[in-house]
């Protein structure tokens, strides 16, 4: 098979104070997230201009990438512009007829894998004659991810040596839809079982034998059970225990945007300076040569069939082609809860 684009897809961000709200409906458009809660997100964002770094960081990965392949590379977003849509017209007009799609998230169940499987059939319709669009297999277990967040482990606990406690953090997602993440016959829980995999290995890449796994940035409806506990509750629960420092890994995630600027370098980083707990936070690969790397070992395993360089038994899934999900009812969406 040859290809003769890579559609760079990601979750799209503001870009100024105006583009905040409508941003934000787009988002969560359909999905029972309370007025109140969207409030309080559009504050967060307005703490920094109401520009998420989240458009500017593709950009810059995209730069790093594009020279390592020989195929010209586009960029498209979910919730804003420049909007995947209007990005597939463009490839279309362009003459692109089948693309590889490379998503930016790691994981599968349906916010990290399936919604964007959503995307590319809500984008091929939108555009007559659509090229074809396979999307590139989940990489939270890819060598190159995972030495990336290591060394980003090592550097950010440069300053306590070895008196830290290491905790992982990712979205957090509702029960029901992490429950319905993977195929039904794997049991459910794909996605909080790669989070706990990725960091097992980064984990023992740095030496580390015990640390915690953790959520963040909990959206929906407070009767709505989501994953637990929250990072910000559980600095509370390590500093009670006695601990002096904590390194946070966002291991969820790809690049420093806003759930991570705020989230936790912002309400967690707070949090600590109040119990006292010295307080380090690992970089996310974006700005690593390795992920621009690792974008083009996805890319070339695809295009020549290489067998996939992964360091954990889970099955290498979310390959799509054109959206259709990866096996039948997998990583479905959670049934919203009525308003
Ligand atoms: C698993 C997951 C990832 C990781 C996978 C991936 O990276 O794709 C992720 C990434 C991101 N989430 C982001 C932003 C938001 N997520 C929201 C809401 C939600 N996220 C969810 C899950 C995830 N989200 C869920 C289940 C909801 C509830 C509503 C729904 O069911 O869809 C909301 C609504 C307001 C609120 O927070 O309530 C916002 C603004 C940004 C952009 C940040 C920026 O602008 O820099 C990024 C990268
Ligand atoms: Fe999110």
């Amino acid at each position: 098979m040859s290809y003769d684009a890579l559609l760079w897809l990601s979750f799209g961000g503001p870009e100024g104070p105006d583009d905040v709200r409508p941003f934000l409906e787009n988002v969560t458009r359909g999905r029972g997230v309370p007025p109140e809660r969207l409030d309080e997100v559009e504050r967060h964002y307005l703490h920094f201009g109401g520009v998420s770094p989240i458009n500017a960081l593709n950009r810059a990965a995209i730069a790093a990438v594009e020279p390592l392949l020989d195929l010209p590379v586009y960029f498209g977003n979910r919730n804003w512009h420049p909007l995947v849509e209007r990005t597939l017209a463009e490839m279309k007009d362009a003459g692109v007829r089948r693309a590889l799609v490379f998503p930016t998230s790691a994981y599968g169940g349906y916010s990290a894998c399936r919604q964007y499987d959503e995307d590319v059939e809500r984008a091929r319709a939108a555009v007559p004659d659509a090229p074809e669009l396979v999307k590139l297999r989940q990489f939270f277990d890819h060598p190159l991810f995972v030495d990336s967040f290591a060394d980003a482990v090592r550097s950010a606990a440069t300053p306590f040596g070895d008196d830290y406690r290491l905790v992982f953090t990712a979205h957090s997602v509702p029960l029901s839809a992490d429950a319905a993440a993977g195929p039904p016959a794997e049991g459910g829980h794909r996605y909080s079982r790669q989070v706990a995999e990725a960091s097992r290995l980064v984990a023992s890449q740095v030496g580390v034998a015990e640390y915690d796994v953790v959520w963040q940035s909990r959206s929906g409806p407070p009767q709505v059970p989501w994953l637990e506990p929250d990072i910000v509750d559980h600095l509370d629960v390590l500093h009670a225990k006695g601990v002096a420092n904590v390194v946070v890994c966002p291991i969820g995630f790809v690049s420093d945007h806003l759930e991570v600027v705020w989230d936790l370098d912002t309400e967690a980083r707070d949090r600590a300076a109040e119990l006292g707990l010295g307080f380090g936070r690992a970089a996310t690969p974006n700005g690593d040569p390795r992920f621009a790397q690792l974008v083009a070992e996805l890319v070339a395993e695809h295009v020549s069939g290489a067998p996939a360089r992964k360091l954990s038994d889970f099955p290498a899934a979310g390959c799509t082609v054109n959206g259709a999900p990866c096996a039948p009812l997998c990583c479905e969406p959670a049934r919203r809860p009525a308003r």
